[in-house]
Formats: C-alpha cells, structure tokens, sequence
C-alpha cells in the first residue's frame, strides 16, 4: 500500500449532555485519530474508540497508544502489505487489543478505497444508500429519559435504546411504553444481572423489546445461552463478542438471536465484515453499535451499516448527539430519523482540521521507509 507516514492525535471533547450507565459517568470524551498517508499523498483514516478508562472493555487510550507506537505500526513498518484485509493476520501475532488494532485497520481501508477512487460501503459491500438511525438514552432519572426520548423522536429519530439495570428498569420500560406504544425500543444492561434475575429479566417479556442487549456478564455466553431459553425477548450480545469465533459460538450455541458490531470491539472492519456475511448466511440479523464515537469512527459505521444483514437501526446517531463540533467536515446528520451513506471516495467525511487544532493533546508521527 506505498504507506509513507502514520500519524496519531489524541484529542479531547466534553460531551454536551452526560452518558450514564450503571457501571459510571462519561462526562468527557478521549479518542484517537490516526492518519495513514501514502507515497502519492492520498490519506486514510481512523479512530481508536476505547475509552480513557477500562470500564467498558479492558483497553483504554493509553493502551491503545502504546500497542500502536510499539507493536502495530512497527509490525507494519516491517511488513508492507498490498490490501488491508492482510493487516488483520499481520496483527494475528498480538493477543486482543482489538480496539488499538481497528485504530489503524479501518485507516488502511478508508486508504484502500480512496486509492481504487470507491466509496468504503462499495468496496465492502454495502447496498444501501442510507440507514436508519437509532440514539441511545444513557440518563439516571425517568424524566430526564422521558424528555430525551421526546426531543430525539421531534429531530426524526425512530428507534431508541435504553440503558437499564435491576434498579431502573421495568417502571422504567412501563413508562415509555405508556407513552409510545409503537416505538421500537431496544434496552441495554452492559451485564447488569445474573441468572438469580431470571425471572425479573422474563418480566420484561410484556414490553415487546426489539431486543435486550448484553444482560449477563461481559465474558459470558454460557449463561446468556441458558437465559434465551427462558426468554421471548431476543437477546442481542456486545461485549461477549471480540471475534469472529465469538459470534460463530454464540449463535452455534443460543446464546443470543443477534449480534451488535462494533469495529473497535472486534479489531477491525475486516472481522466486522465476516461477522456480518456469516449471519447474513444464517438470517441472523445483526446492527452496528456505537462507541459515543467522533466522526471518523461514526463515518466507518455508516460504510459497514450499508451492508445488507444490517436489517436492525444501529447506534448510529447524528454528530450532533454528542458534540457542538464534530470532527469531520461535513458533520453527519440525521433527517427523518436516517443517515445517507457518501457516495465518493472512502469514508466520504473529511477530516476538520480547524477542530483538531482545538481539540488536540497529544500527536506522535512514524516515517516509514519503503
Ligand atoms: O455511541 C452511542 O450511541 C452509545 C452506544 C452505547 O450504548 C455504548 C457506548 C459506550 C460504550 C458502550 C456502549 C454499549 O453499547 O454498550
Ligand atoms: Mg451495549
């Protein structure tokens, strides 16, 4: 692929409006934009998702900083390759760190595509020419998701997802439901329960969720397998899936009826892919998480959300959900509760230099030499 330079930026936004889970408060984002340039000076790029603390998976910028300053982008300077989908065996070598692992990955397919002049959807498959959006109540009171779920239906939204845990969750669900019978509604427990709520997790069944995401422990598909026995409600997994066999296993074994994609999470677009055409297969549908990403990362999801086993709206909202200034030029934007997918080279979003300036706290560059 000719690469010439990689750059990283690791940049810093407050977010407008504070996302809660049970597991804490994420008042302020950290990510890292990283920046694959070639010998003819076209530039791919990507985004390191994992969060400035290890709460939602075991990685965090730092680590991420680290495993791409002193392993992967060696291992790249080492070994040139000629398409990106031979980063993901290059990368083999190294255990996990999937989310330092896509960082890069997903830079040399928006390089690659820019390079062949095809959009990313198309050089991955996508065959839509939008998605349908979907936005993510992350609050600690019943009124303030209450008046949430009102403003985001009012700017077009049509599909919502909760964050729930066994002190907030039926009346919670009763309540919205109350107020919008028709809604899809999704609910996410980032392993809030145990098998001992069983039966508290079957009195969710009355609500009609679209799915309920991840109630059991973030490693698990054993017990998760045992509860969909159990369940109407469809269970959808997130952190249990870190790999294309993760997703083989859990569908081989029950433990759930669709899978949320997160590129970060699985290590890159290459596995993303697999994940998808592997359900697609089966008629298992699958969705795109989000990651209270920036733009680079949001533009990657609207590319593999095009694919057509991405039957369920994803957690992909506008950048204006998040941000006052994204960091794309121009910003994605929601109308009438869908995204279109850019049809020109590449992630088809543009890097907004004048918001990294502002936003910018640490950079590192690495020359290659071909
Ligand atoms: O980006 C978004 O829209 C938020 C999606 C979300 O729920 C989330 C955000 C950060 C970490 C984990 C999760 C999750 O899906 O569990
Ligand atoms: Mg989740």
């Amino acid at each position: 692929m000719n690469i010439k330079m990689v750059e990283l930026f690791v940049i810093r936004m407050p977010l407008k409006t504070p996302f809660t889970t049970h597991l804490g408060n994420v008042t302020e984002r950290e990510g890292i934009i990283v920046k694959v340039t070639n010998q003819d000076g076209l530039s791919g790029f990507g985004e390191g998702v994992a969060f400035s603390s290890p709460w939602y998976t075991e990685e965090t910028v730092a680590t991420s900083m680290h495993m791409l300053s002193d392993f992967l982008i060696p291992l790249l300077q080492k070994h040139p390759i000629q398409h990106p989908k031979e980063a993901y065996s290059l990368f083999q070598c190294i255990r996990r760190n999937q989310m330092a692992k896509a960082a890069i990955e997903i830079a040399l397919w928006d390089l690659y595509a820019k390079s062949k002049s095809l959009p990313l959807s198309k050089l991955l498959g996508g065959t839509r020419e939008e998605i349908v959006s979907g936005v993510v109540i992350a609050t600690d009171s019943m009124e303030k998701a209450l008046k949430q779920i009102e403003e985001y239906l009012q700017e077009g939204y049509r599909r919502i997802k909760v964050k729930i845990n066994p002190q907030m969750d039926y009346p919670l669900l009763k309540e919205i439901r109350r107020h919008y019978p028709d809604l899809p509604i999704m609910a996410d427990a980032n392993s809030a329960y145990t098998l001992k709520d069983m039966d508290h997790l079957k009195s969710l069944d009355e609500f009609n969720l679209l799915l309920i995401e991840q109630p059991l422990a973030h490693d698990d598909i054993i017990e998760h397998a045992q509860l969909q026995k159990e369940l109407k409600t469809p269970i959808c997994l997130d952190e249990s899936i870190t790999s294309f066999e993760d997703a083989q296993k859990a569908i081989k074994y029950g433990s759930c009826r669709s899978i949320n994609v997160k590129i970060g999470r699985v290590g890159g677009l290459y596995e993303a892919k697999r994940i998808h055409d592997y359900c697609y297969e089966r008629g298992i549908p699958v969705w795109c998480g989000g990651m209270i990403e920036f733009g680079i990362s949001r533009a990657h999801n609207i590319a593999l959300a095009s694919m057509p086993g991405f039957t369920i709206p994803g957690d992909i909202s506008g950048s204006k959900r998040f941000w006052e200034e994204d960091i794309i030029s121009p910003e994605v934007i929601v109308v009438n509760g869908k995204i279109s997918v850019p049809n020109v080279p590449g992630i088809g979003f543009s890097l907004n230099e004048k918001r990294l300036r502002e936003t910018i706290i640490a950079k590192k560059h690495f020359p290659f030499r071909n």
